[in-house]
């Protein structure tokens, strides 16, 4: 049975943590489906395996062509699309038409746009009414990298509040849950209290309602060291030994 918006809202009063991770293609989507993770996100941090520094180039149509190819990989997950940068910022025609083209094209069933100033939280309410479901995105918002740079957010008292208002607005907005990138354990557990929607943590400790990884990080994909990932695995050894041994024995002609 596929999951909805609705289910990881019943999760949260159950107590029950979602399980969530990023896919950029059919055969990582497949996988992590059929492995039980609950809801796939086709984050702009799919940057990372198309070899940006950082989310800021993706575009729509770049995003939609991936987000199609994962939801063809994807019986059970919610799968929710990131709007890339500046697809959504500068009005709320742009955020409809951007957010419409998601769902019309792709099959997802949700987007994510960062962010929780009024202008922001006033689109969402908008994507809402319109009967698209959106989730939010606070704390260390990536697509602001010039002006945040990559720390962790809400360490003053102040910037602690701003955080926790922005979530509330949020919520109001109709988001059906929101993730909380990289702020203190304490305040994403402050949020994850106040909250009735569903918090996904990425890099804001153990109290959130769910977490989230990106999963080339996760896979021991990603060239550079991971910021809030475990690595579970390390592909980058095991493809580079896979390749070695093929060179070596297509060079012995071992093989075929
Ligand atoms: N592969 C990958 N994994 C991610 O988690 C991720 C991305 N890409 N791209 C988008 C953002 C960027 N992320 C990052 C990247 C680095 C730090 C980091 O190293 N932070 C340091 C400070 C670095 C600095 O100030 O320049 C820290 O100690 O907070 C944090 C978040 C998280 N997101
Ligand atoms: C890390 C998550 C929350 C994200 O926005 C992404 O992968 O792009
Ligand atoms: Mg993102």
């Amino acid at each position: 049975m596929a999951i909805t918006t609705q289910q990881l809202i019943q999760w949260k009063q159950q107590g029950r943590s979602i399980v969530a991770l990023t896919a950029w293609d059919y055969a990582i989507a497949q996988l992590i489906d059929a492995a039980g993770v609950d809801l796939i996100l086709v984050g702009d941090s799919m940057a990372v395996v198309l070899g940006y520094e950082t989310t800021l180039p993706i575009t729509l149509d770049e995003m939609i062509y991936h987000a199609k190819s994962v939801r063809r990989g994807v019986k059970r997950a919610l799968v929710v699309v990131d709007l890339p940068f500046l697809t959504y910022q500068e009005s709320l025609q742009q955020a409809m038409h951007s957010a419409g083209r998601v769902l019309k094209e792709t099959g997802a069933q949700a987007v994510k746009l960062e962010g929780g100033y009024p202008a922001i939280a006033e689109t969402i309410a908008r994507l809402v009414q319109a009967g698209i479901p959106v989730m939010g995105h606070v704390g260390l918002t990536p697509q602001s990298v010039h002006q945040l740079g990559l720390r962790q957010q809400g360490k003053t008292q102040e910037a602690s509040e701003r955080i926790l208002q922005e979530a509330i607005a949020l919520e109001q907005a109709g988001v059906f849950s929101l993730v909380l990138e990289h702020i203190p354990a304490d305040l994403a557990m402050q949020i994850t209290q106040k909250l009735s929607i569903p918090t996904i943590g990425i890099g804001a400790g153990t109290h959130c309602d769910g977490q989230v990884l990106v999963t080339s990080d996760v896979l021991g994909l990603t060239e550079k060291h991971p910021p809030f990932a475990k690595v579970y695995t390390n592909l980058r050894e095991t493809i580079t030994k896979a390749v070695q041994d093929y060179a070596v024995e297509v060079r012995d002609r071992k093989f075929p």
